[in-house]
């Protein structure tokens, strides 16, 4: 890859009940992610951070922290309407939009931004299905809904800022889904989404498996939006996340599902815009899940071992 990566970072919790998340974009960057990316190939510049108003600085009069069962809606769209602001005028400059998290939340902004100018397939790398909206909801957490809210569920199909009408529902693959609320299961069952548990990862390989994603997220697309929630990985390997979930993905498994993706990109230019989100420092051990989120974003543009 030739390109300039422009690395966006969204120091935002608004979207999770356990704090520090919001410390993930400082993390990343100390976990190596600018030389990494160039030793993967590409230019990172880095635009610095979105500023994120703290939620203790908030005027406690201006809006409720829960509207509806929806928690901070109201931050996370200010939040989110600038970073789609800012991924589309990379994306304008030739830059690939490269969005630190923050909760999942900010995946809202990203895709929003990515699909304005062209139909945008998606992976989901994440233990969860994050279909949920705030009718569905079992914590209010809107890093739970950003799928929900993309495709315009419920509320969300009348907020401008939510709703990316140039997302289609059969352009979506889950990869390593393994935790689901009782609610989302029939969401994900009678979507038009393509849903890889971590059965089928078993089963069948992860290659195989992401081969297949990619397929989803190509077919009649322009690009595809990569969006890495560290918790889709082991906890073991990856302790620095908030919502953690056993039986998840190993370290090599991670590495050979982003090298099938970059594959994928040298052969046809499949990616265009990408996030990687819910790094907690606060919960994490030496900042390894920071590392690792630095290391396999640049599996994803292209480093290799050999
Ligand atoms: N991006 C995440 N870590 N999402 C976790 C979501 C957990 C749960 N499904 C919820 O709606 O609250
Ligand atoms: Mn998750
Ligand atoms: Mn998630």
């Amino acid at each position: 890859m030739d390109s300039t990566v422009r690395i966006i970072g969204v120091p935002m919790d608004y979207g999770a009940d356990r704090r520090g998340v919001d410390m993930g974009p400082s993390a990343i960057r100390y976990g190596g992610l600018a030389s990494e990316l160039e030793d993967a190939g590409v230019e990172p510049v880095d635009a610095g951070d979105l500023l994120v108003p703290r939620a203790e600085e908030r005027d406690p009069d201006a809006d409720p922290p829960t509207r509806g069962t929806a928690k901070f809606l109201r931050e996370i769209e200010d939040v989110c309407s600038r970073l789609a602001d800012q991924v589309a005028d990379a994306l304008a400059n030739d830059a690939f939009p490269l969005v630190l998290g923050g909760d999942h939340s900010v995946a809202i902004g990203s895709m929003n931004g990515s699909s304005r100018q062209a139909q945008l397939g998606a992976i989901w790398f994440d233990a969860h299905a994050d279909l949920n909206t705030p009718e569905t909801s079992p914590s209010g957490n809107v890093h739970g809904m950003p799928l929900g809210a993309i495709l315009g569920r419920d509320v969300f199909g009348e907020m401008g800022w939510a709703h990316a009408p140039n997302v289609r529902e059969d352009a979506i693959a889950y990869v390593g889904l393994r935790s689901i609320d009782e609610r989302e299961r029939d969401l994900v069952r009678d979507s038009e989404m393509t849903a890889f548990t971590m059965a089928d990862i078993d089963e069948r390989g992860m290659t195989a498996v992401v081969e297949d994603a990619l397929s989803v997220a190509t077919n009649d697309t322009d690009g595809v939006h990569v969006s890495l929630d560290l918790d889709w990985l082991d906890p073991t390997t990856a302790p620095g996340v908030g919502t953690p979930v056993r039986g998840g993905v190993t370290y090599r498994e991670a590495h050979s599902a982003l090298e099938t993706v970059s594959r994928r990109h040298e052969e046809e230019g499949a990616l265009r815009s990408m996030d990687v989100v819910e790094v907690n420092p606060i919960l994490d051990e030496r900042n390894e899940t920071a590392t690792l989120a630095a290391e396999l974003t640049a599996s994803a543009f292209g480093k290799r071992i050999l």
